[in-house]
């Protein structure tokens, strides 16, 4: 049994996924963004000075960038609503545990190059097939030396070099994360960094865009010149105090909810600019049938319970993509989403895990390369059944988008929402009016 968690919440156990009964009137608070409270930590690791983070996410994700960061030799006070983090020379001989988090794999193996000594790396089982190769090569083209017993994967360890030149390539196609981690630490660099992506596509443009904005409000340069380069120029890293907007692509689900179950669903907090990938939900869910409307920092979404099917491209969007997706299994149309090859690195092979999932609740759903197509909501409806989640916390929230509509629904460790959003049951619950 599961202690103090709410019934079926942990580890093994199924969570009854909550039905819809009546249409929603709920306003969801969401907590910050894993992408920009990993950003803004590594800044602050590497700043001039010691930098506040207000509104940082509490997560697995965050507490293993955390854990790595100290590991590093950097101080964090993350005991209250603020946190302080203090700089200080990145030390060598740590052991850096990424569990699940792309963040923590992708962003921090750079900073090694800032090292006085080998820093090893490893996570969880599902981490060790996550794609890393193209970031480890660049590393070894920084004159790193790079153990990791020719896998291209974790566990890792990364040997600081005497000098690092000012050019690197790297292909990104199977991850933004790749160019984001080199940006990152391209500022502590004698000379900056020249980055240059060699891969054919290159998904979560907003990603990197994110992460230049980032470098940018800390008072560093950065110059694209062509839409596959980025320049970093050295400087030191001043973010100032920063305050993380709440993470949009975690707001997705329950905006998705308002679809499902019919009424209005409000996200406060909703930044009037933003590079997160979330951006893109009130434009698709309005294809699919919502109202969307933003006034002030109030994104409010407005259902009557039907959902149309889509096509579309979710190359610059790929985190969102399992919520859609939910969607477009309960959609009365067919619908088609490209650009999302890359997904098969995610947490899981998101795209076959989808398909595998629509199919055991009786809807069609089919994956290929870079594509998943769906059929619509059968006319008998789905079925319920104990959803599988992979470990990933995107397919925890897809399983109980459907539930919303589909009696009899479990989603198999629901727990794994901690990796980016620890409090997802009673939210989900809270949105419905029912006790966490
Ligand atoms: O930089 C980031 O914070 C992220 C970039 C994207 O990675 P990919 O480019 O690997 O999809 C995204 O999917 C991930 O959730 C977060
Ligand atoms: C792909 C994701 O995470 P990560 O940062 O671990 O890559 C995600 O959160 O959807």
């Amino acid at each position: 049994m599961s202690g103090a968690l709410p019934s079926g919440t942990g580890p093994g156990e199924a969570w009854d996924a909550p039905v819809a009964h009546r249409p929603l009137d709920a306003t969801v608070s969401v907590p910050g963004s894993k992408s920009l409270t990993n950003r803004y930590l590594v800044l602050a690791a590497l700043a001039a000075e010691p930098v506040t983070v207000t509104g940082g996410l509490r997560s697995r994700d965050s507490d293993l960038m955390i854990g790595a960061l100290r590991g590093l030799g950097v101080e964090v006070d993350d005991a209250g609503d603020e946190w302080c983090v203090t700089p200080g020379p990145i030390r060598g001989g740590a052991h850096v545990d990424c569990g699940l988090a792309g963040t923590v794999m992708r962003f921090v193996p750079p900073m090694v190059l800032l090292a006085d000594g080998p820093v090893s790396f490893d996570g969880d089982e599902g981490a060790r097939v996550r794609p890393m190769g193209p970031l480890l090569d660049a590393l070894r083209l920084l004159g790193a030396t790079v153990d990791d017993d020719g896998r291209g994967t974790l566990p890792f360890t990364v040997t600081p070099p005497e000098e690092v030149p000012d050019v690197v390539e790297v292909d990104a196609s199977s991850s933004s994360q790749f160019v984001t981690g080199l940006l990152l630490t391209a500022p502590r660099l004698d000379d900056g960094l020249t980055v240059r992506h060699t891969g054919e596509t290159l998904p979560s443009l907003p990603h990197i865009d994110m992460t230049c904005e980032a470098l940018r409000a800390a008072g560093i340069r950065v110059d694209q010149p062509d839409e596959r380069t980025w320049i970093v120029h050295p400087g030191e890293i001043r973010p100032g105090d920063v305050r993380v907007e709440p993470d949009l692509s975690n707001a997705g689900p329950f905006m998705a909810a308002a679809l499902v179950a019919g009424g209005t669903v409000r996200i406060p907090g909703w930044p009037a600019v933003t590079t997160q990938p979330g951006a893109y939900y009130p434009e698709l869910l309005t294809r699919m049938g919502a109202a969307c409307t933003l006034e002030g920092d109030v994104m409010t979404v407005v259902g009557d319970g039907t959902v149309h099917g889509i096509d579309a491209d979710l190359s610059p969007a790929g985190e969102i993509t399992p919520t859609i997706a939910a969607l477009c299994a309960l959609a009365d149309g067919p619908s088609r989403l490209t650009g999302i090859g890359h997904l098969r690195g995610h947490e899981t092979d998101r795209l076959a895990a989808i398909a595998a999932e629509v199919g055991r609740v009786g809807g069609r759903c089919v994956a290929d390369d870079d594509a998943l197509e769906f059929g619509g909501i059968p006319p008998a409806g789905l079925t319920g059944a104990a959803m599988e989640t992979y470990h990933d916390h995107r397919m925890a929230t897809f399983a109980a988008i459907i539930g919303l509509a589909v009696p009899d629904l479990r989603v198999v460790n629901v727990g794994t929402t901690a990796k980016t959003m620890p409090g997802f049951p009673a939210l989900w619950r809270g949105m419905l009016g029912l006790d966490g």
